[in-house]
């Protein structure tokens, strides 16, 4: 058995372990270097610095400071190995007593964008997003420069899904990049006929990347059912019948299901995207998201479209369709897909 987790302060000794705990928690960037960061936050208010140790092993590390004004805290990290355990929470909790017993009010902490399992952790905690733009300038350069931020760039949306290309905008409008939908070039219909998810959007890219002339996006999603052995699965959108509604297909899943428990009712969403350069582009980039839920045995909820309001989300109790779209839009498989997409695009 494990002994219990020990929150003590950082020693010079310990620089190794808590630089390969970062990089395993994918904390490091180019233009930070780990070991200049550390030098700098033991020249500054060190006792800040905490590590977690079990069994004489680094498990943990945080860094947090008082500014006069705010508590700040940085390289909030734990060891992969012992997810679910309280960890995190721990060391916030040291991090948050640390910055009080100097009298800061309140404490403040930056998150990458696509970051949503940190942002989920947070709000648990109690931590709420702040309506501002961070701004940043660099004053000393430790590495590589920061990659620039990607230029504004136009793509066609290979969809004809008014809510896909509502959600897809708001996940790329930060990087710049700007939808249309490839309506506005061309009202052939394609048809998907692949077998996977995979298969059906690289059809649907191609097609609106030829049609546009532009790079297009695609998204093809649908929702697997465990009990119906995937199912309506890459059939998702002609579940109840070719063209049909989101109504007819949401009963017919009910149909299917009536009568199985709860535990049994276990489905996921999945997401793949892909983008291509140009229309012949041998190179695609694919990503794909999924998540999990299960399927409730009535509708709930009038946000989002198709199968939104039968997906349960356990931990957010509450359906899909019962999420404000920006909620939606950070945990979906949809947003999952994209975080995993934005990371392949050069920067
Ligand atoms: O976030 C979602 N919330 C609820 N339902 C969802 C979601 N994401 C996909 N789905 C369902 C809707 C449709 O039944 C099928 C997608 O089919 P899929 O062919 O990819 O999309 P679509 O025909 O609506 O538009 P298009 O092909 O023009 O992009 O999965
Ligand atoms: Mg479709």
């Amino acid at each position: 058995m494990p002994e219990a987790v020990q929150i003590r302060r950082f020693v010079p000794d310990d620089a190794g372990a808590v630089i390969a705990l970062w990089q395993a928690c994918g904390l490091t960037r180019p233009w930070n270097d780990p070991q200049r960061d550390i030098a700098r936050k033991l020249a500054q208010q060190a006792e800040g610095f905490l590590v977690a140790v079990q069994d004489a092993r680094i498990v943990g590390s945080v860094m947090a400071g008082y500014d006069g004004h705010r508590g700040w805290v940085n390289y909030l990290a734990a060891d992969p190995a012992l997810r679910h355990q309280g960890l995190g929470r721990q060391l916030m909790a040291a991090a948050e007593a640390y910055v009080a017993s100097l009298g800061a009010p309140k404490m403040n902490l930056q998150l990458r964008e696509d970051n949503t399992g940190a942002a989920l952790f947070y709000e648990r905690l109690g931590y709420r997003r702040d309506a501002v733009l961070s701004y940043g300038k660099r004053l000393v350069l430790d590495g590589a420069a920061p990659p620039p931020a990607p230029l504004a760039q136009t793509l066609v949306l290979a969809s004809r899904n008014q809510k896909k290309l509502a959600e897809l905008q708001a996940l790329l409008a930060p990087r710049g990049y700007a939808l249309r939908l490839v309506s506005e070039f061309s009202d052939e219909d394609v048809e998907e006929t692949g077998e996977s998810f995979i298969e059906n959007a690289l059809l649907k890219a191609r097609h609106a990347a030829r049609v546009s002339g532009l790079p297009a996006l695609a998204d093809d999603s649908g929702l697997e059912v465990a009990a119906l052995g995937g199912a309506p699965g890459v059939r998702s959108a002609r579940y109840a019948a070719e063209r049909a509604s989101d109504a007819a297909n949401n009963e017919k899943l009910l149909h299917a299901l009536a009568g199985l428990p709860e535990a049994q009712r276990s489905a996921r969403f999945v997401s793949v995207l892909v983008l291509l350069r140009h229309a012949q582009d041998p190179v695609p980039l694919i990503a794909q998201g999924f998540w999990p839920g299960r399927i409730l045995e009535a509708a709930q909820g009038a946000n989002g479209f198709g199968y939104d309001p039968l997906f349960y989300v356990p931990e957010l109790a509450r359906s899909a369709a019962e999420l404000p779209a920006e909620l939606k839009n950070r945990v979906s498989h949809r947003a999952r897909a994209m975080h995993s997409l934005l990371r392949q695009l050069p920067a």
